[in-house]
């Protein structure tokens, strides 16, 4: 499903309006209707729509006409602004609203807001421009107030009030809803955190808006992109054809072989662990090398390297071996954990050939690579994995809830599986594995990296359905990944 940012959007209604020739209330009636439905299913008896000054607003005085129109009698607007201030499809919205019996009043700082089952946030929407302040966030403190004392019901119109449309970021005040009635396209901002937190669940509402596919809309990892990374199986094939994986072995060796259950359930044909020694209780399905002075020889027949897990920060060899691999490997490979220390050097992060590496870091590790802060990293998630795959070249997976997926050329994907399942030591090992067991099977790297978070978080849900949240292990997520690739397979095509 396509994620879209508010210029994205803007473009659809302009092409829409001018191109199509629908005119721009046509569009606000299908939204306001959507609006009205949503909170008709809770079969209110009360419903109160805030209304703001633009066409957000406009969405909400539509769905107090419709409500009324379908038999709701309570049903009134607090709107931000004087009728006669409103401009253009809003004012017309509000008339015929008006014209409809439904009460108004504008909202007043420091006033209590009506009681209501059902409240409407139509305050702001994608011309959301700065952090809320005076009187719209006094409003949406009003309206934390009555929830939390009544417990009513908030679905909010497009984008949550407050909530960044395009960045997810929440720099201030913002409307926490417990769902949200997406117009034409989910946007951006919702699918990521924080803004997703305050989103609740995101219905997209169908208003006459077409919006096209192009590589250069955001959309959620789906089953459909494991499919795609995981090569047919025919009947000739041996392991060659599924690729050998090369996992360097550093100083904690049970991460090393973590990441290579994860690339072996993956699908690759082969997983060799190199290190200064053999590591003892390693499958005996893997193939064992110890580091000589040629290390090309050593991973010369591997087709992805993964390098990180277990490396350890004690310098020596694995770490001079990771330096030279990244030096001059020239197929693709991961790099997780102390190998994104790696990039960072002499103040510098290094620059990497564009697409070659996956990068998979968690926020304290792309803060370090970016010289910032973990909170910063967490309040600007999008831009903290944009800006890192620009500057390194890498494809980086930004770990946390709501992983994502960008692009050094400007590709964004947001990856929706997952839970608390995944909260325990080594789980970030088996991704870095599962990615460079796709890799080695040929999926390009974005690809790769999707199918990799998208298939992580469904085995962790899985083995967290059969576990609990609570007693999942690392180990139990490389078992589930069987049952979650045999899941994306059965998946409903409609998804994609
Ligand atoms: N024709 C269209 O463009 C359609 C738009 N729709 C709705 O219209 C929304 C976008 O409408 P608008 O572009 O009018 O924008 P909004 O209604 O989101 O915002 C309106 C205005 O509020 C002001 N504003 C922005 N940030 C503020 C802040 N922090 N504090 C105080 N004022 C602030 C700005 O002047 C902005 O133009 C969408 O989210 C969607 O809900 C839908 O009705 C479908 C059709
Ligand atoms: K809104």
């Amino acid at each position: 499903m396509v994620l879209v940012t508010s210029e994205q959007m803007r473009e659809f209604d302009k092409r829409t309006i001018s191109t199509l020739r629908v005119p721009g209330i046509v569009l606000m009636d299908h939204a306001g209707k959507a609006l009205a439905e949503a909170a008709l299913a809770k079969r209110p008896r009360c419903v109160v729509a805030l209304c703001g000054k633009g066409n957000n607003g406009g969405d909400g005085w539509v769905a107090a006409r419709w409500l009324r129109h379908q038999g709701v009698n309570q049903v009134q607007v607090v709107s931000t602004v004087d009728v006669s201030e409103l401009t253009g499809d809003a004012r017309t919205a509000a008339t015929s609203a008006i014209a409809a019996g439904v009460p108004h009043q504008v909202y007043a700082p420091g006033q209590p807001l009506p009681p209501a089952d059902v409240y409407l946030d139509a305050i702001l929407g994608t011309g959301a421009a700065r952090p809320l302040s005076g009187q719209l966030a006094d409003l949406v403190s009003a309206l934390e107030a009555v929830v939390a004392a009544s417990g009513a019901w908030v679905i909010a119109a497009d984008v949550p009030t407050g909530v960044n449309a395009t960045t997810g970021e929440v720099a201030g005040p913002a409307v926490r809803a417990q769902q949200t009635i997406a117009m034409a396209a989910q946007k951006l901002g919702t699918a990521i955190t924080p803004g997703c937190l305050y989103a609740g669940d995101v219905v997209v509402a169908d208003v006459g808006i077409g919006i096209e596919p192009s590589a250069e809309l955001a959309a959620f990892t789906t089953a459909a992109d494991v499919r795609a990374a995981l090569p047919h199986r025919g009947p000739q094939t041996h392991k060659g054809t599924y690729g050998r994986v090369g996992v360097l072995v550093g100083e904690m060796t049970g991460a090393a072989v973590l990441a290579g259950l994860g690339a072996a359930r993956a699908g690759a044909g082969l997983v060799m662990l190199a290190g200064e020694e053999r590591v003892q209780g390693a499958p005996l399905e893997f193939v064992q090398r110890l580091f000589r002075d040629d290390m090309a020889s050593v991973f010369a027949q591997s087709q992805a390297l993964v390098i990180g897990p277990g490396l350890g920060d004690g310098g020596g060899l694995p770490e001079r071996t990771a330096r030279n691999l990244l030096a001059h490997w020239e197929k693709p490979g991961v790099l997780d954990a102390d190998g994104l220390r790696l990039l960072r050097q002499n103040g510098a992060l290094q620059r990497l050939p564009e697409g070659q590496w996956v990068l998979t870091p968690h926020p304290k590790e792309c803060a370090a690579l970016l010289e910032t802060s973990t909170e910063a990293v967490q309040a600007r998630r999008l831009e903290a994995a944009t800006r890192l795959a620009r500057e390194t070249g890498g494809v980086v997976i930004l770990k946390g809830y709501r992983s994502i997926i960008a692009h050094p050329d400007g590709r964004v994907r947001v990856n929706a599986t997952g839970n608390a399942a995944l909260a325990t030591a080594g789980t970030g090992d088996v991704l870095a594995g599962i990615v460079g067991g796709l890799l080695a099977q040929g999926a390009d790297s974005f690809l790769a990296a999707c199918a990799g978070a998208f298939l992580h978080g469904a085995a962790g849900e899985l083995a967290g359905e059969r576990l609990t949240l609570v007693s999942t292990l690392a180990s139990d997520v490389v078992d589930a990944i069987p049952d979650a690739i045999g899941k994306a397979f059965h998946a409903d095509l409609e998804e994609q």
